[in-house]
């Protein structure tokens, strides 16, 4: 599988000629190298409505004639946008065709903020994924405070690779993060949601440099960076 990120949290998995992008942020990040034309996806799978997880949805939406999946409150608020969605909630499960997911809770918040009618309405719940492909399972975090039942979740799914945020102040930090990855008991790690505003300006390496040393790894990458796991 190949892993594509693009800043932030937006991170694109593609497999087999398939592919999907989680949280497409680009345009508005100062640090990402690509942009939103360059993304060629069927799926835009979506945590939450802040607008540093959703701002490039409706472009690249458009542009792909792809699927957008999310809460019901933030699918049905895509759907007014002229896009095609698939709503979900806390718990479910879905088939995509190439790819099993389940929406996984979040501790965070999710309204949408329409900044010129100075209006935030409600986004439905925050949520995550877990991603089951061509047997390798993905979690994604979402923004999310560190929670006892990612033990459950751990529990319940042998995670291959967890995309979880460390930047702190909207999300959880480091030291939360890297208990996180245990309670998850996650073979690898990739931290998500750092560096973009001064707010969450993190030491990742440190982080990740953290993980190792208890045996679970972890890489840090730079946007617009590729991996393959
Ligand atoms: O320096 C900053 C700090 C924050 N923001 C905005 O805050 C929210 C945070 O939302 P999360 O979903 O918790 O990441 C988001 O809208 C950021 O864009 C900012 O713009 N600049």
């Amino acid at each position: 599988m190949e892993i594509w990120y693009h800043g932030h949290s937006c991170v694109q998995l593609t497999r087999g000629g398939h592919s999907l992008i989680i949280d497409p942020f680009i345009s508005g990040n100062r640090l990402a190298t690509t942009k939103p034309e360059d993304v060629k996806a069927e799926y835009v799978l979506l945590t939450h409505g802040h607008p540093d997880h959703i701002l490039d949805t409706v472009p690249i939406a458009k542009s792909n004639n792809a699927t957008v999946i999310a809460t019901f409150e933030l699918a049905t608020y895509m759907s007014w946008q002229g896009l095609n969605t698939f709503a979900m909630n806390i718990g479910g499960r879905a088939s995509i065709g190439f790819a099993e997911i389940e929406m996984i809770q979040a501790f965070h918040s999710s309204g949408i903020v329409l900044e010129e009618e100075k209006k935030i309405i409600y986004g439905g719940m925050p949520g995550g994924y877990v991603i089951k492909w061509d047997g390798l399972t993905i979690l994604h975090s979402g923004d999310t405070a560190l929670f006892s039942d990612m033990k459950l979740i751990g529990q319940r799914h042998k995670i291959d690779l967890a995309f979880l945020p460390i930047g702190d102040v909207f999300t959880m930090g480091p030291d939360d993060a890297a208990l996180a990855a245990e309670w998850l008991g996650a073979k690898a790690v990739v931290p998500l949601h750092f560096n973009t505003f001064p707010p969450i300006v993190q030491d990742a390496d440190r982080f990740a440099a953290g993980l190792r040393d208890k045996g679970i790894q972890s890489q840090v990458l730079q946007p617009g960076e590729k991996l393959t796991l």
